[in-house]
This record gives C-alpha cells, sequence and structure tokens, in this order.
C-alpha cells in the first residue's frame, strides 16, 4: 500500500497487506507480532479492546481528530482478528448487506 492509493481502495489494500503479513510473517511487521505473540491470539484481542475503549474516550471527549486516529487503530486491529479467522472484507459486506 502506497500514498498514491485512492481512498475508496484503502481498506481492500489494507486487508491485502494484512493478508501478505500472515502468509510471510516478516520479521520488522507490527502485523507479524499480533499473529505470532505468545499469547497466541488473546494478544491481539486484547489490542482490539484497548483500542476500542480509547476510542469511547475520544468520543466521549467530543475529540474528532482523537476519535478518527482512534477509529483507525481499531478497524486495523479489527481487520487483524478477522483475517486471524479467515474472515474476508466480502464477507463482512455480506455480513453488513444482509442488513439492508
Ligand atoms: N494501519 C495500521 C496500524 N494502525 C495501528 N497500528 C499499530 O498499532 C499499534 C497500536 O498500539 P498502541 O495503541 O499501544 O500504540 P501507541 O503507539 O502507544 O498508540 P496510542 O496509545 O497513542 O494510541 C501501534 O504500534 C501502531 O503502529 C498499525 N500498524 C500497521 N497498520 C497498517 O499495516 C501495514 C503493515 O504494517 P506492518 O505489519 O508493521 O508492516 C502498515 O503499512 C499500515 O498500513
Amino acid at each position: 500500500m502506497d500514498a498514491d492509493t485512492p481512498t475508496d481502495e484503502v481498506l481492500d489494500e489494507l486487508v491485502a497487506t494484512i493478508e501478505s503479513r500472515k502468509a510471510e510473517l516478516p520479521e520488522d511487521s507490527y502485523t507479524t507480532t499480533l499473529f505470532t505473540h505468545e499469547k497466541g491470539k488473546n494478544y491481539a484481542l486484547e489490542k482490539l479492546g484497548e483500542e476500542a475503549t480509547e476510542t469511547i474516550l475520544a468520543a466521549k471527549d467530543d475529540d474528532r481528530e482523537e476519535l478518527l486516529y482512534e477509529s483507525a487503530d481499531l478497524v486495523y486491529h479489527l481487520l487483524v482478528v478477522l483475517a486471524m479467522h479467515d474472515a474476508s472484507l466480502d464477507d463482512l459486506r455480506e455480513e453488513l448487506k444482509k442488513r439492508f
């Protein structure tokens, strides 16, 4: 993924990067640490919970900039946890579409 990626393709590009890290486990990657931590998937779940809490606190503070920053952290960690369970972005889209 790079800065030239159109914004409407960002989620797909991010998931492609996460899937690539999951397959290749490069050493210098934060995503790799989430997939390989000694606590197992609990580590990524703890991070997801932390980011959810930080997002809630930003919203309670009416801090729009912080809300967007923490929401991006939250979405990234959610996408990693979905990838851990072999759930794709299309699976998520399908689930959301069912509710239309
Ligand atoms: N979108 C993200 C992303 N969002 C958050 N993070 C990391 O998630 C961690 C969040 O943990 P913390 O909140 O504890 O970190 P922190 O720096 O203290 O942050 P705050 O407490 O201030 O919120 C930080 O290390 C962030 O770098 C991310 N790491 C990676 N990505 C994407 O994943 C791609 C691959 O990254 P690597 O796997 O590292 O190559 C990157 O190019 C990005 O596109």
